[in-house]
């Protein structure tokens, strides 16, 4: 199942340094992970924004939710899922 799944991060200014480095390089960590394993399919940085758009390519929805939930930034997250359905016009649908 195809997702499409925007993330905006607000990481508080006064966290701790070491803290905030430190879920940063695990959430980077954690993504490459998925990456590699397919079901991150791809991640873009919104221009202009602390935000991604990212496809997710997942078995159901208690997987993606999952994942989600378990992103090192999730507490300092707001998440929009979009599930996506194939489109009529898809030229690479055949
Ligand atoms: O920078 C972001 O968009 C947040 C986050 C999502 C994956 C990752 O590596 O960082």
């Amino acid at each position: 199942m195809l997702f499409a799944v925007t993330m905006d991060v607000a990481i508080p200014h006064d966290l701790d340094p070491d803290v905030r480095a430190d879920t940063l390089a695990r959430e980077k960590a954690y993504s490459q992970d998925l990456q590699r394993g397919g079901e991150w399919v791809s991640i873009w940085r919104c221009v202009g924004q602390y935000s991604n758009l990212s496809i997710f390519d997942v078995a159901d929805n208690a997987r993606l939710h999952e994942i989600l939930w378990n992103l090192p930034l999730f507490p300092y997250m707001t998440i929009a899922v979009t599930p996506l359905a194939q489109h009529p016009s898809d030229i690479a649908a055949g």
